[in-house]
Formats: C-alpha cells, structure tokens, sequence
C-alpha cells in the first residue's frame, strides 16, 4: 500500500528509488522482466506531480497498448494526493492521431483533421491498385501484402517515396518506391492515413512546424516510455525531436524510458532492438540504472528464463536473482516448474486442463492462471477442453475460436446439412458467399416458408418460390439446394465429418471467396482456422456427435461479467503482464520457435526472446508442454528452448518433472 507524500517510495528498493527520484535528463531504466519497471515509471508520473509539482498535463507516458495505459492511470488515480487531471497516457499511434487532428489542417498536403484511418483490407486495396498501375514489369512478383511489408519498413525509417527512390539500391527496391509514391497518393486523396502514417506524419509536422513543434515541447516537458524495446527508429525520432532541449522545455530533455532488450519482440514489425544498447551514445548525458532484483518470479522460474535466454547473440543475458524466498521443500511443497510431455493437442491441452481442475480444488482462483501460446488458433484446443470441465475462461485480446466468422460460416453450413430445419444457420450462409440471395430473395422464401410451414432450405428450390425470383436468383438457389441434397448423401452414406467439410469448403468455393477478401495476413489466420475446425472434425465419426460437442461448446454462458477468468492469450498480448501460475504451451520446435522464423538466424533469436517474454509472466508455479505430435499425428520435436532449459536443470541440482 502506498501513502502519500515522500512515503509513496518507501516501498522502492534503492535502486528503484534512484530511477524514480532522478533529476530529469534522459534516463534509461534498463532491467530485466518483473524488476518493476512499469513500477518505476508509474511511480516516477506520481513524484512528478506529487513531490516536484509537476502538472499532470505537462507530462506524455506513452506505452505498448491502451489498455496498459487505462491500468496505469488507474495505479496513480488509487494514489493518494495525485491527480492525473490533463496527463497524456497512451499509446504512440493514439497520442499521434490526437496530435494530427489538432494540426495537420493546412499543415501537411492537402489533409485535413476529419481524416480516416485505413486498415489492413483498404491498404491492401489501395495496394493492390499502386500494383496494377505500374507501367514497369515487377522483378519479382510482389503481393500486395508484400508490397505493404516494404512499405511500412520504409515508413518505420521515415523515408518518404521520395527518399525511397532517391536510396533504392536494386530493381526490386526501384519498383517498391514507385508503387510507393502511387499507393501515397491515392492515401491523400483519400484524405487517408495507414497506421504508420500517423507515426511519419506526426515526425513531418513537427520537424516542418516549428510553432507546433514549439507547442508540443511547452506542452509536455516530461516524456515517458514503458518498453522502450519495442520502439521502431520512425517512433525514436519522434522521440528525440519532441524532447530536444529547447527554450520551451527549459533546455532539458526529460525523457525517461524503461525497457529490456530481452524482451524485444516486434522485430517483425520493424521495431529496433538495438535501441536500448544506443540509448548512451544517442544521449551522452544519459543516466543508466539497472535493476537486479525480480519481484515476481520465484527463483527456478528465472532459472529456466535465463537458461533460454543465455544462449542469445544479440542481447547481453543477465541473470536475475528473485526475491521470493523458496518454500522449504516437504510435505505441501509446490514445485515452481514443471513439464508436461502430451501425446497431441488434445492431450496436452486436457492435461493442462487436468493440473487446473486440481488447482482450483487446492484454493487457487481461475484468474490466477494463464495459459500462452505462439499462435493465436492454437486457443481452440484450451477452450474445448475447458469448457468441457466448465472451467471460465477469458480469451485476451481476440474472439473465442468458435466465435470467429469463418469458423461459424463453415460450422452453419453443416449445421443446416444435419438439420435441414436450422433456419438460423440457413440464414447465416443463404448469401454466403454472396449467390445472388440477397435481403429480397430471403424475404421470398421466409414468406412462403412461413405461409407452408416449412423450413427454409426446404423451401429453397420449391417451383413457386423459383417461379417468384429473379433469374439470377432462381438459378443460386436450385444450386444450393442441390449442394445441400449432395452433402446429405455423403453425410448418409458414411463419410466422415471433416471428408464433408471440406466437400463443402471446396463446393462453395469459400477459399477463392476468403482470398478476394481478406488481406493475405488474415487469410493466413482464416485457413489456420478452418484447418483447426477439420482438425476437431477428424475427431469424430459421425457429423451429428461433431455439432453436438460444438454446440455444447458454444452455448456456455458467456455473459456474466466476473472477471475470475483463466485468461487464454498469445505470448504477445501477454507482454507486460503477471500470473502467479502460467503455462506456456506448443513448446516444439516449428511452434514455438515457430517454423516461418527458422529459415533466419533473426528470426530464432527474436523467437528465444518471445520464450523468455513467456516464461517470465510467472510467479509461483511455470508449467511448459509439449506434444509428440499436433498437426496430423506428423511427429515434432520438443522446442530447443525446452532441451536449453533442462540442460540448465541438469547443470544445478533439484529437477522437478511431472507430466
Ligand atoms: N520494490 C518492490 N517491492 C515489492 N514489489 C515490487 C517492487 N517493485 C516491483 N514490484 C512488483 O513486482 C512485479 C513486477 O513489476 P513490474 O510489472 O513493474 O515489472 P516490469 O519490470 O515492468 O516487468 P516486465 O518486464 O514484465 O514488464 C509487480 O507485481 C510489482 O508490483
Ligand atoms: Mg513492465
């Protein structure tokens, strides 16, 4: 608990005191995870406005997501004696968008403040367009999504086309930058800025607008960053430039950023991890503290972190001692970490699911638990399991796999293919993919369906309703009937539920459709879905046990708003974050380091670091699993980061494996 006044840091460890109470100057809390320093900057916002005077809204914290930044305004509202009235908390691409309403009217091309900001479907339209209007033939074919990865890393580097051209050291590069300038354009046109625009153009406003620039600087004299890692070079010259000494700062720059280099995990979206080992010779009169005591973790569990994480080229490993004594061992005795070897998903995710039943039994509250994976579809496998024992659960960051459109799309085609009755399923898929059964056409068949009491697809190709169509119409609808007579066939005659599902995917060209629509990053995401749905298909024989076990799955409640959750997420949402009990799932070579990062040393090493990010969410209990096999019964191998961890065990003493 903290209390007001200079009492607000007698909580603080020395160290962590000095990073709080430091004069401002650029300072770098360099420290390794759970050594508090999301602590540290928090504290650091209330000495600010409590002990210095500082007014809240002199001060910018900028972190890794919007929801960190609600928490941490929460953590200084709970303190007394400080108020956050006018303090800026938020994320780069939030403060940015706010920045560019205010001042980019005028200021920047022909933008005005009642711009939009595009997604990832219209970027990939407008690249798609930049793509079809080059004149010269592309050295290389280049998807669209491909084109927007250039482009962002030119963004990220704050080239412009301009300078994109002007660098362009090969053929490939010379095109990218003319698509470049094309896909700009139409943007501006549009009076559209992409994600990373709201980064460059903000950097473009202030290093072309000395009055707003001036502004900025007057306006926030303090500026704070939580995982400085992860910050891209186009973000780090914002930085730098709105904390350059000037007369509206007082000559100071105060910036105070804490981060671990360990835990640098958005390379893939262009974020430099050499930031934090650049911060002294960026700033020469950069004050460094380094904190060494973990907070969160107790000791094996660092142990198994820094076993991971010492095999690492790019980032200096530093160990880290906890400060959690270890419980005497004995009789009551819980062992910090365990392995849990599983034959496949299933296995491994009711074996996870078997340690949480006991769990529970023995005291602990669901939200104590977590459970992380790399990949966001290897959720399914948790939830059915799960949900089966009844145990809630919450889904951080994403809808519940079964929840997913692609997901529900494929399962009320079945549903309909069961229960010819399901008019609700029937309604879901009649116009999907688009058949020409629009909103009129559905209200024809409903009236005579209604008028006959029949169901809907039973009404589907009756001659009166075709006779009452459009042609077009008519025709879409005597197909799908067919289809749904076919899939019945197949269905009667034996064939197992994921043979018929994919008869369906492929009969109703749902692929083709997906692709025209999706940007290629999502696609990929929509086929691991669909192949996750065929996989739990396969485990059955027959359609209608399939659907029940679904449906049963899917009609828990979900509506009560206790947040007594385990929460499910991936390793990336979970950046930030503590449980006293986690377990890390998927540790196999091809998972989790996942299989697109083996082809470059990087990409490992940005995949050790993802493991390290994973391990050190836990504080009492850390549970890793494995499966012998999980796509197709094609055996996997137990991720290096696993093999790295038991070596370390066998090197000290005291080795604790359960299954
Ligand atoms: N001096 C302290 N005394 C007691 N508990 C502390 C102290 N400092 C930090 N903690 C606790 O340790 C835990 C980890 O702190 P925090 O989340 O700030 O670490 P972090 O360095 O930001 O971790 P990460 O690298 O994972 O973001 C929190 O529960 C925090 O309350
Ligand atoms: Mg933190």
């Amino acid at each position: 608990m903290i209390l007001p006044d200079m009492s607000l840091l007698a909580s603080l460890n020395p160290k962590q005191y000095t990073a709080v109470t430091a004069p401002p100057g650029p300072i770098l809390v360099r420290a390794g995870a759970g050594s508090g320093k999301t602590r540290v900057l928090t504290l650091r916002i209330a000495y600010l406005i409590a002990e210095c005077g500082v007014s809240p809204s002199h001060i910018l914290a900028l972190t890794f997501t919007n929801k960190a930044a609600r928490e941490m305004r929460q953590r200084l509202r709970n303190l007394p004696g400080v108020s956050i009235r006018g303090l800026t908390a938020g994320t780069f691409h939030s403060v940015c968008a706010a920045l560019l309403r205010e001042h980019i009217t005028g200021r920047i091309g022909r933008y005005t403040s009642d711009f939009t900001i595009y997604a990832e479907d219209e970027q990939a339209q407008l690249a798609a367009l930049a793509l079809d209007a080059a004149r010269e033939r592309p050295p290389v074919l280049l998807e669209p999504t491909e084109l927007l990865r250039h482009i962002s890393r030119a963004k990220s580097r704050l080239l412009t086309p301009r300078l994109a051209a002007r660098f362009a050291r090969d053929d490939l590069e010379r095109f990218v930058a003319g698509c470049y300038q094309r896909y700009q354009r139409s943007l501006e046109h549009a009076n559209a800025l992409d994600f990373d625009d709201l980064i460059l153009l903000t950097h473009r406003l202030l290093a072309e607008h000395p009055d707003v620039l001036d502004t900025c600087q007057a306006r926030w004299r303090h500026v704070l960053i939580d995982e400085y890692q992860d910050t891209d070079p186009a973000q780090y010259a914002l930085v730098e430039l709105l904390t350059r000494p000037s007369p509206a700062n007082g000559h100071v720059r105060s910036l105070f950023a804490v981060g671990d280099g360990m835990q640098a995990i958005y390379g893939f979206r262009n974020a430099d991890h050499t930031i934090i080992a650049r911060f002294e010779r960026d700033f020469p009169e950069a004050r460094v503290i380094e904190l060494a005591t973990n907070y969160r973790s107790r000791q094996p569990i660092l142990d198994a972190a820094y076993a991971v994480i010492r095999h690492s080229r790019a980032v200096q490993p530093m160990a880290l001692r906890a400060t959690k004594p270890e419980p005497p061992r004995g009789a009551g005795h819980v062992p910090p970490l365990q392995i849990v070897d599983a034959k496949d998903a299933r296995d491994e995710a009711e074996r996870v699911t078997r340690s949480i039943v006991d769990l529970l039994r023995r005291g602990r509250r669901p939200r104590d638990i977590a459970i992380l994976y790399r990949s966001r579809h290897m959720s399914r496998t948790f939830e059915s399991a799960l949900r089966h024992v009844r145990i809630p659960y919450a889904l951080r960051g994403a809808t519940g796999f079964f929840e997913r459109a692609v997901v529900r799309d494929t399962l009320a085609y079945l549903r309909v293919v069961n229960n010819p009755a399901d008019n609700l399923s029937f309604n879901r898929i009649a116009n999907v993919p688009p058949r020409g059964l629009g909103a009129g056409a559905l209200a024809t068949l409903s009236a005579f369906a209604a008028q006959r009491g029949l169901s809907l697809s039973e009404t589907l190709a009756h001659p009166e309703v075709l006779a009452a169509l459009s042609p077009k119409a008519a025709e879409s609808a005597r197909q799908l009937a067919a289809l749904f007579v076919r899939w019945r066939r197949l269905v009667d005659g034996g064939m197992p539920p994921d043979h018929v599902l994919a008869d369906v995917l492929e009969r109703i060209g749902y692929q083709a459709w997906l692709e025209q629509r999706l940007e290629p990053e999502e696609l990929a995401d929509a086929r691991a879905h669909v192949q996750e749905l065929a996989n739990a298909a396969a485990e059955h024989t027959a359609l209608n046990a399939f659907l029940q076990e679904v449906a049963l799955l899917t009609s828990a409640d979900d509506d009560d708003d206790e947040r007594d959750r385990v929460q499910l997420s991936t390793i990336h949402a979970a950046k930030g974050l503590e449980w006293p009990i986690v377990f890390v799932a998927g540790l196999e070579e091809g998972t989790l380091p996942h299989e697109h990062s083996l082809v470059t040393p990087d990409g490992v090493e940005e995949e050790r670091r993802l493991c390290y990010v994973a391990l050190t969410r836990a504080g009492e209990q850390l549970y890793l699993s494995w499966a012998a096999s999980r796509v197709r019964g094609k055996p996997t191998k137990p991720s290096r980061f696993l093999n790295e961890i038991e070596a370390y065990g066998r090197e000290r003493a005291g080795r604790n494996v359960a299954s």
